[in-house]
């Protein structure tokens, strides 16, 4: 992966930093932190100064440095009839598209400019493998509306060059409930780069947002723009080490062999907790309800429907489709000997295509996505004999995530340093990444929202923990 992935929009796998061949200047940085005669924390993405965002200065977010005395919207309330019906003017040889996802061919489209063009490591190995089943699942939950999927296409030749996609969302921010759009998947073209597209992208989805009156969006990005509410960083757990280093992914230090690493990184062979087994359409119900209770702990959380559980959680609301998407979603639920649903946790999976390896030609990567467990529920996170509970008890489910997905042939299974996941990052042995993830609002001011770690020195801080329960794709 790239020697410094946090110069990507958002991180792939992440890495820790290093190639398998010569030191490279990273090793090295390793190598002076480990004796202990590195001065510098990991490098983070930076700011500009405000006046030289010239697209964001102009969009209502809020300044690097404002004080936040009172939370609400930033812009002046407007009404659908305020904006404009027709869309954003584009370069006479560019225009406007709504991609429509049930359509296989336009899947397609979207699935190459993704593959070719989205985040990228810097060496060019490492590219998202995204499938049918993964937009099918990630960009059309309940209420996903198709002109929220909006392309640009070259008028003379019809190739899709750019995307841009919102999902429906219910925010809720210390209590408050905020009816959102959630943006992810902006992409252009690498031949259309640093033309000023992206923003031009972004106005007309906010303008089909607005026009549906919703003022309101969250998004996430590797880069620093005007203000993030959070900062989480990049954990990974290795699965499949050797193949990590075969690929270039993780590095060799000095006083260790492949075999060592190998055995560092071994799980089990059978889950440990009793009652584990996936979830069911039966339990629908009993993960709604505890889904709900558990994430009154964050200060930052998404508001699920029954139906929006059985989507991100179950992979569709109609089961018979849920299957096929469970090829990316996969959850498990903890039944007790009287039915109770007591905890659950998922994942998903994307995998990346590897290029130019002449061994392995993809990498299998698995996300943390939502948990919850009734040990944390009704608690705070302040609660430090609870916190030493839950501790306990997720340690033991997300060691059987692992078990689970080694089972599956993963290789590396990421999260961030968001929910309660530094109770058990660092003993189930994830390594920090060198990617950070900013959280941001779109026309809504609030104070910040811890993210896990440390703010002067970027490491693990469970502590205080973090305040932000929501996972983006
Ligand atoms: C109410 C409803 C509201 C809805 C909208 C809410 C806001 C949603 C916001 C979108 C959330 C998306 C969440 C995700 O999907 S994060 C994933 C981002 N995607 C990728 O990394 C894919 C690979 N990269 C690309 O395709 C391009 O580099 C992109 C498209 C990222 C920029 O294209 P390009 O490189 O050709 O640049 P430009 O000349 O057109 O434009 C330059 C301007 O764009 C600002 N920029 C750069 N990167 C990002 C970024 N990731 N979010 C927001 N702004 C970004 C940049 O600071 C500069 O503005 P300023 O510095 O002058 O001010």
């Amino acid at each position: 992966m790239s020697e410094n992935s946090s110069e990507k929009s958002k991180e792939m796998a992440g890495s820790n930093g290093t190639k398998n061949n010569a030191p490279s200047s990273k090793t090295i940085e390793d190598l002076l932190k480990l004796l202990g005669v590195s001065e510098t924390a990991e490098s983070e993405p930076q700011a500009k100064p405000m006046k030289d965002y010239k697209f964001w200065k102009t969009q209502p977010v809020p300044n690097f440095d404002e004080e936040i005395t009172e939370e609400g919207p930033i812009d002046a309330l407007k009404t659908p009839a305020d904006i404009p019906e027709n869309p954003y003017p584009l370069l006479k040889d560019f225009e406007w598209v709504t991609m429509d996802l049930d359509d296989a061919d336009e899947i397609k489209d979207v699935y190459e400019l993704l593959h070719e063009n989205y985040v990228e490591d810097s060496s060019e190995i490492f590219r998202f493998k995204y499938t049918k089943e993964f937009f099918n699942w990630g960009l059309k939950p309940p209420g996903w509306k198709k002109q929220w999927h909006v392309g640009v296409r070259v008028k003379e030749t019809n190739r899709l060059v750019a995307f841009i996609a919102g999902i429906p969302l219910d925010l809720e921010l210390r209590g408050k409930g905020i009816r959102s759009v959630e943006i992810n998947f902006i992409c252009v073209h690498k031949k259309l780069r640093n033309k000023r597209l992206a923003p031009v992208l972004i106005k007309e989805i906010t303008r089909r947002v607005n026009r549906e009156d919703i003022w309101q969006a969250f998004y996430t990005a590797g880069v620093v723009l005007p203000s993030p509410v959070s900062v989480c960083r990049y954990t990974h757990r290795p699965l499949n080490w050797e193949k990590l280093y075969d690929v270039g992914f993780s590095a060799l230090q000095p006083n260790e062999t492949i075999e060592s690493m190998t055995k560092l990184y071994e799980v089990p062979t059978k889950t440990q907790t009793p009652g584990l087994r996936k979830a069911e359409f039966k339990d629908l119900e009993q993960i709604y309800e505890l889904y709900d209770v558990f994430h009154n702990r964050y200060e930052m959380v998404q508001r699920f429907s029954k139906d929006e559980i059985a989507h991100w959680l179950l992979g569709a609301v109609d089961p018979e489709e849920a299957k096929k998407n469970q090829q990316v979603i996969h959850t498990y639920v903890v039944e007790d000997s009287t039915g109770k649903i007591t905890d659950f946790f998922s994942f998903y999976l994307l995998p990346f295509s590897i290029l130019k390896n002449p061994k392995h030609e993809s990498l299998n990567v698995a996300y943390l996505f939502y948990y919850a467990s009734s040990v944390g529920v009704g608690k705070s996170r302040k609660d430090k004999e609870n916190q030493s509970l839950l501790k306990e008890r997720l340690q033991q489910l997300v060691n059987d995530a692992l078990i689970i997905c080694k089972g599956l042939d993963i290789d590396v299974f990421n999260a961030l340093t968001s929910q309660d996941n530094t109770l058990f990052l660092e003993d189930l042995k994830f390594g920090l990444g060198d990617g950070y993830l900013n959280y941001y609002l779109f026309n809504w001011r609030t104070s910040q929202i811890t993210g896990g770690i440390n703010e002067a020195t970027k490491q693990l801080d469970p502590e205080a923990g973090s305040g932000v329960g929501v996972v983006m794709l």
